[in-house]
């Protein structure tokens, strides 16, 4: 099977591109290149991280690369943690204190102005090749406490959309059916059959 390297050392990730590319690539990342620095993330939006994190990988090593920016928007914190999402609470990424830290800023916080979104912009580098970005969002709003065992970073506290479970409750397969990730990764899979 072809190989895909996705330009991330995040496992949670990892996991949703590789149920995602299942018999279609095999999917590689950053894990299994240790010896690759991490790039630091200094745009202002998601298409500015994920356009540098797959352009130094794809020039550094002449091939198609595919990078992954994404993070929690919350309205009321005016669309924090956005891109600072992985390092919220500071910068060793720690999801039970970015969790933590987001249940505090919204302390007092009425329900119904609880409403956030994922969002999930994926660049495609390519040698000598102009980079194409896909986005996906998905709907919900923020939970009290945290609920669920399955997925990483926020998904404990992020109801989705009108469903009464959070992103942890889901499985793998279930999550993949409605992630913000999974919808730009439908996106990206259209264009690469379509190449
Ligand atoms: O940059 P890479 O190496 O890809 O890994 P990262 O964890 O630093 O990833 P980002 O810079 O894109 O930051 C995204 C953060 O947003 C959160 N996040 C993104 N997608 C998520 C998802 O599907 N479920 C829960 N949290 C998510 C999570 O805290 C991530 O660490
Ligand atoms: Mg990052």
């Amino acid at each position: 099977m072809k190989e895909l390297l996705i330009a991330t050392s995040n496992k949670g990730k990892v996991e949703d591109f590789k149920k995602l590319f299942q018999g279609m690539y095999e999917v590689k990342s950053l894990l299994d290149y240790p010896h690759i620095p991490d790039i630091i993330e200094d745009g202002q939006t998601f298409q500015d991280n994920a356009q540098k994190k797959a352009e130094v990988l794809s020039t550094a090593l002449n091939e198609t690369v595919v990078a992954d920016d994404s993070g929690l928007v919350i309205d009321a914190l005016n669309g924090r943690p956005g891109v600072f999402s992985a390092r919220y609470a500071g910068e060793e990424k720690n999801d039970q204190a970015n969790i933590e830290k987001v249940l505090e800023d919204l302390r007092g916080v009425a329900e119904q102005d609880r409403t956030a979104r994922f969002v999930c912009t994926i660049a495609l580098a390519s040698p000598n090749k102009e980079t194409i970005f896909f986005e996906g969002q998905c709907e919900g709003f923020i939970s009290h406490e945290q609920v669920g065992e399955h997925g990483f970073g926020y998904d404990p506290i992020f109801y989705v959309g009108q469903t009464a479970k959070t992103m942890a409750q889901l499985t793998l397969e279930e999550k993949n059916e409605i992630s913000h990730r999974a919808r730009a990764i439908e996106q990206l899979k259209d264009y690469l059959l379509g190449e």
